[in-house]
């Protein structure tokens, strides 16, 4: 099957429509982080999310790791859905379904080797979905994302394998001219991209349209 898009450091209302023009069915809005290019204000983050039409979900990319923090996060943001992009422990995962039912949580790992593998597998019960990117979160200042870098695909494959049906997500360096390799090795459920959209930061029409094209014919 083909997998949905999520156009991710979306930083405008204007970008979020052409994104969902495109053929998006997710976007992100990437909240305060230790690092990365597509980090907007809770403002405009709450501004987007009520522009998005249904059934689009609007993704808040967060790196709090407190359950009631992210809950706060969340209900100002008024977005749909959950991403948490640094780890976050199993206590606080349980915490969040209760202060945040019905939304779905979506829990980043970032493949820097086989420990990965273990990472997913253990948060697997708790997570509506997992996203596998390519930061690095042991550094002074963390990378959580947008580093526009592949990770090794195989690894993710093995991650795909290991985690039976829960949705997953592929990110990290997607681009029109490899994304068909990428599904062909990983088989995700979804798909999500930030720098191989863009032009100097800036969401790029051909750029997406190159993108949703390359995925035809996958
Ligand atoms: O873009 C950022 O600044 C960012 C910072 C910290 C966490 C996530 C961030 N971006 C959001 C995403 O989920 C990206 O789509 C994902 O990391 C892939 O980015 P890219 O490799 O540039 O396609």
């Amino acid at each position: 099957m083909k997998p949905v898009v999520k156009i991710c450091c979306i930083a405008s209302v204007d970008e979020a429509r052409r994104a969902v023009a495109a053929g998006a069915s997710a976007l992100g809005l990437v909240s305060a982080m230790p690092s990365g290019p597509g980090v907007i204000d809770d403002a405009t983050i709450a501004e987007i999310a009520a522009a998005v039409p249904s059934p689009t979900r609007s993704f808040l990319l967060t790196c709090r790791t407190d359950a009631a923090s992210i809950a706060a996060q969340h209900a100002a943001a008024g977005t749909t859905t959950l991403q948490l992009v640094d780890a976050v422990a199993i206590e606080e995962l349980q915490a969040l379904r209760t202060l945040c039912p019905g939304v779905e949580i979506v829990q980043v790992i970032h493949v820097t080797g086989e420990a990965s593998i273990a990472e997913a597998v253990a948060v697997e019960p708790y997570v509506d979905a997992i996203l596998l990117d390519s930061g690095n979160p042991a550094l002074a200042v963390k990378e959580l994302g947008g580093t526009g870098r592949r990770h090794d695909w195989a690894i993710s494959r093995r991650i795909r394998d290991a985690i039976g049906p829960l949705p997953l997500y592929l990110a990290g360096g997607l681009n029109p001219a490899n994304v068909r390799q990428a599904v062909e090795t990983v088989q995700p459920y979804g798909l999500d991209l930030c720098s191989g959209v863009r032009c100097d930061g800036q969401l790029d029409d051909r750029k997406l349209a190159a993108f949703f094209a390359a995925l035809d014919g996958v």
